[in-house]
């Protein structure tokens, strides 16, 4: 069966999935695949499938916030599949992570209103740990640096507060702050498959203007870089998984 908002049906999703937000970062990781072909693209969710090595993927955007988010999550899970790393962009809520640094989220402080709707909130978000373990064994080889840690999603950037409400949860070792995150880890609980993030970070912690001004030509690099290492952590992950279930058949 279809499904009504990824357009997608059984036959089109593969059994891992990597869910950035943004449609163009789906194209972006399409650049690090051996084949690939869009199978849909309907409002902010454009999917893809391809290989990576012998490894079948597919891609799929989610849009900005749980919502969304849960909306494709649920829709690929209909259509039978069983792991999904989201790789996003965060802002960082602790000033030892610069621009491009990499944020696992290992559990999410539940700020958004989608998972809500799922069950009360004293319900944790929490990764996978069979994902975590194979993305964290996986950033060691390839020699990337991570922080995991308690992370934040949010549903809006533009409220006065912003700046105290990262202020407190800097106050309580919080890593950063994203839209989605705690939303697809609730869902994925709830619903029983297999759920991790790998963030870049693109803004620092209380960054000062002139500072972030400054540095805008060599921050964008920092966070194309960072998009880059998230997508060869996203894919060598997931090739690892891959051969581990593979090799146990
Ligand atoms: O870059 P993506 O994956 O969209 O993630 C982050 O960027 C968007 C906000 O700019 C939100 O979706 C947030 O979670
Ligand atoms: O500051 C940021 C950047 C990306 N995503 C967020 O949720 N916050």
């Amino acid at each position: 069966m279809k499904q009504p908002h990824i357009l997608c049906s059984d036959n089109d999703i593969e059994k891992m999935v990597i869910l950035p937000g943004d449609p163009e970062r789906v194209l972006r990781v399409a650049g690090f695949l051996d084949t690939w072909e869009e199978v849909a693209y309907n409002r902010e969710f454009r999917t893809i499938k391809g290989t990576y090595k012998e490894m079948p993927i597919t891609v799929t955007s989610t849009g900005i916030g749980g919502a969304s988010a849960t909306i494709a999550l649920e829709e690929l899970i209909a259509c039978g599949a069983k792991y999904f790393i989201r790789i996003g962009s965060a802002g960082a809520c602790n000033n030892q992570i610069d621009i491009g640094d990499l944020i696992i989220p290992t559990g999410v402080v539940r700020e958004e209103g989608a998972s809500r709707m799922y069950v009360s909130d004293n319900y944790p978000a929490v990764a996978s740990f069979n994902l975590l373990r194979v993305i964290n064994d996986t950033s060691i080889k390839l020699g990337y640096k991570t922080f995991m840690g308690i992370t934040r999603s949010h549903d809006s950037f533009y409220i006065d507060n912003e700046r105290e409400i990262m202020k407190h949860w800097n106050s309580k070792n919080v890593l950063g702050s994203d839209m989605e995150t705690s939303a697809i880890y609730t869902v994925g609980s709830l619903r029983q498959i297999h759920v991790a993030s790998i963030l870049n970070n693109v803004v620092r912690y209380e960054a000062d203007v002139k500072d972030a001004i400054n540095d805008y030509v060599d921050d964008e690099t920092k966070a194309t870089e960072g998009e880059k290492k998230e997508i060869i952590l996203a894919l060598e992950s997931f090739y690892n998984l891959y051969c581990e279930l593979f090799d146990n058949q």
